[in-house]
């Protein structure tokens, strides 16, 4: 296959970096906006931001029931943070008319390493990737409290008070980080995304 199209949704969040890391990445890196935007790619990221804007601006701009439609049929979607809120079919401590576009069968809280802890750094050790353990950036990030049996469990914190804490996902096509690797330079999660949307146009073949 030649280099996948990969959009990012660009309602809101750190869409630049996404589009950067992709583009290192072997992917051809597209921002999308609008519903016509969506038909033409692989696959889609949404990026960390603010999931109570993500979800406003999602309607506003007639993109929830679309990109609902498109995980339905089998989109590749990778979500990190705000990303990951917005592909949990729960979502705790949210705004009670906060939407997500669903698809990973898992409860997630929001800010749930505390409010007061804007961001912090931790190890994370990510399973299916091989390396060292993943130098992780937490921005006012939640994690995954509960997740489905269809659910893989990726990556959990390695140490300090949140160790053990779930923090990568995968269920299918969808793959969810509470942390953001598109701030750090580390491409191993966009290339392991990458090769993720090559084998579903494969096996879609
Ligand atoms: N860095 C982030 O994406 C933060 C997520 C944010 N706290 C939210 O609830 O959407």
């Amino acid at each position: 296959m030649k280099d996948p199209v990969i959009g990012v949704l660009a309602l809101q969040g750190d869409v630049r970096e996404h589009l950067g890391a992709l583009a290192e990445s072997d992917a051809v890196a597209r921002p999308i906006r609008r519903p016509e935007e969506l038909d033409a790619v692989d696959a889609l990221v949404i990026p960390g931001g603010e999931s109570t804007t993500m979800s406003n601006l999602a309607i506003t701009f007639g993109l929830l029931e679309p990109i609902r439609k498109r995980i339905a049929g089998g989109l590749p979607v990778y979500g990190s943070c705000a990303g990951m809120i917005m592909l949990a079919g729960t979502v705790l401590d949210g705004r009670p008319d906060q939407e997500s576009f669903a698809g990973i069968d898992m409860t997630v809280r929001r800010n749930a390493f505390g409010r007061q802890v804007d961001s912090f750094e931790a190890d994370v050790q990510i399973e299916d990737i091989p390396g060292d353990d993943f130098h992780a950036v937490f921005i006012r990030a939640p994690w995954v409290e509960e997740v489905g049996d269809d659910v893989q469990v990726m990556g959990r914190v390695t140490s300090g008070p949140a160790a053990g804490r779930i923090v990568a996902v995968r269920q299918g096509n969808l793959l969810a980080t509470a942390f953001h690797p598109e701030l750090t330079g580390d491409l191993r999660v966009h290339r392991y995304f990458v090769e993720l949307v090559r084998r579903a146009a494969d096996d879609a073949r």
